[in-house]
């Protein structure tokens, strides 16, 4: 009996032995009774320009016996997310892989990146466990599934909103995932028959897989060669097990996959203490931020410029104002030395036109983004940069929260991010959008103070990105 066959039958068991313990109807019920907050996120968060990762968490495989000793299943998950992957695939499938469906529980309410359940599908009862554990997609293979299957299955998980990576391995199955009506294809570099794995089998379906479908690459992709040469085929996700396993350092190794980027600056905002500038600077961030306008990080006028003087003078001072009256932008300027005006008000371009009269600092627009024409509305602004951050009603700045990125794909002039950026996000924010500049700010704070732990592990994820 083949490996697959053989996961199939004991899965079939596996499934009835818990329809004793839950029917199928509870279950029903239950995911009936839940809400999806994030519907289809798994699909979503893989139509980006470049390449996704998806970063799989598994302690065991049939071909290579146990991969992870220790396995420190939580830890590997946020290091992936840390990472920069877009999504995380969680094995469950207990007897050969030494999976668990707690594994996928603890995991997708650690991570704020959807989480793939991988393990054999054979039974409706499957779709709604995934979707109960938190699982914003499913595996589907074609090589253990009718059509007919394919397209009851993939019904039931459109009707929970979360989405299912169908996974075929030749051309008869990517006719079988094409007539399943499947809007994910994970092709398989690995031959189940005989565990052979040759990442070119990815890259000779590719064509057999119309545009408009998202084409994942499955298993055995090793090197940032391999991860070019998907690229160049249009693959827009890779799905990478063993290799990201292995490593000890998931940061250095998803960079080193990915390839060179260019990491943008770094700006803190808030700094408002002695404290706040003694962690700055042993950083050495590009920029730091003082808030000059109504918030809880306001400081005044006099105090930015003492903290300035204690300032280690290659770190630039960017003044954050909103809507305050041009004399008093230009008196603190002067009085704080300056090198960045922010402005995070309704500030027109007559206001930075008489501002750019007067002084000789940069000047940054803040534009709270909450839609994609207020991004095109400020293409031809006469401000230096553009900085986006996330728009609140009455809230000036400072929310902690992130904005849909996808209105900044096409954004023309290098820009400042902003909105909630930490460690968990900073490095898919860089991937994705390449900013001139990234800004962080509530993040990095406990109980309201500057927090140099989470500042230097910002700082350390960034230098593994150079
Ligand atoms: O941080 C504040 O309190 C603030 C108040 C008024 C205007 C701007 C403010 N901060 C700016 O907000 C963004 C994003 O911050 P976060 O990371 O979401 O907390 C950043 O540009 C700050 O300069």
């Amino acid at each position: 009996m083949m490996i697959l066959d053989k996961l199939a039958d004991s899965t079939r068991k596996r499934v009835e032995a818990c329809k004793k313990k839950i029917s199928l109807e509870q279950l029903k019920r239950q995911a009936a009774e839940k809400e999806n907050k994030q519907a289809f996120l798994f699909e979503k968060m893989l139509k980006t320009k470049d390449i996704s990762f998806i970063c799989e968490v598994k302690k065991a495989s049939p071909s290579k016996g146990i991969i992870a000793e220790d396995f420190p299943y939580l830890q590997i998950a946020k290091d992936y997310e840390k990472a920069g992957a877009t999504a995380i695939s969680v094995l469950t499938e207990p007897e050969c892989f030494l999976g668990s469906d707690v594994y996928l529980q603890e995991i997708a309410q650690a991570v704020d990146i959807p989480v793939l359940r991988k393990d054999f599908t054979v039974d409706e009862y499957q779709i709604y466990e995934a979707y109960l554990l938190g699982a914003s997609a499913v595996l589907l293979i074609c090589a253990l599934l009718s059509v007919e299957q394919l397209l009851r299955f993939r019904t039931i998980a459109d009707e929970l909103g979360i989405s299912c990576l169908v996974e075929a391995h030749d051309k008869d199955e990517i006719e079988k995932a094409l007539a399943a009506k499947a809007r994910i294809i994970g092709v398989n570099n690995r031959d189940l028959r005989d565990f052979t794995v040759n990442i070119n089998n990815s890259i000779r379906m590719r064509e057999y897989v119309p545009d408009d479908i998202i084409f994942v690459s499955e298993s055995g992709i090793k090197t940032a060669q391999d991860i070019e040469a998907l690229r160049q085929h249009n693959v827009q996700a890779a799905l990478i097990g063993e290799t990201f396993m292995r490593s000890t350092d998931k940061v250095t190794a998803l960079a080193e996959l990915f390839g060179k980027i260019q990491v943008p600056k770094i700006k803190f905002c808030g700094i408002k203490s002695q404290a706040d500038v003694a962690i700055i600077n042993k950083v050495e961030p590009d920029y730091i931020g003082f808030i000059l306008a109504p918030s809880k990080r306001q400081i005044t006028v006099e105090l930015a410029r003492q903290l300035k003087d204690k300032l280690k003078p290659q770190i630039k001072t960017v003044g954050v104002f909103v809507d305050e009256a041009l004399e008093n932008v230009i008196t603190a300027i002067k009085t704080i030395q300056l090198d960045v005006v922010q402005l995070h008000g309704n500030e027109t371009e007559e206001y930075i036109e008489e501002l750019r009269q007067n002084t000789a600092v940069d000047i940054w627009k803040a534009v709270r983004v909450k839609n994609i024409r207020e991004i095109e509305k400020w293409q031809n602004s006469g401000a230096d940069k553009l900085l986006f951050d996330t728009y609140r009603p009455a809230v000036a700045g400072g929310t902690g929260e992130v904005f849909d990125w996808s209105v900044l794909e096409n954004c023309q002039r290098p820009f400042v991010l902003a909105g909630g950026l930490s460690s968990k996000n900073i490095v898919k924010a860089v991937r994705r959008l390449s900013p001139w500049a990234v800004d962080i700010n509530s993040t990095v704070e406990t109980d309201g103070n500057k927090d140099s732990e989470k500042i230097n592990e910002i700082m350390a994820i960034m230098e593994r990105l150079r």
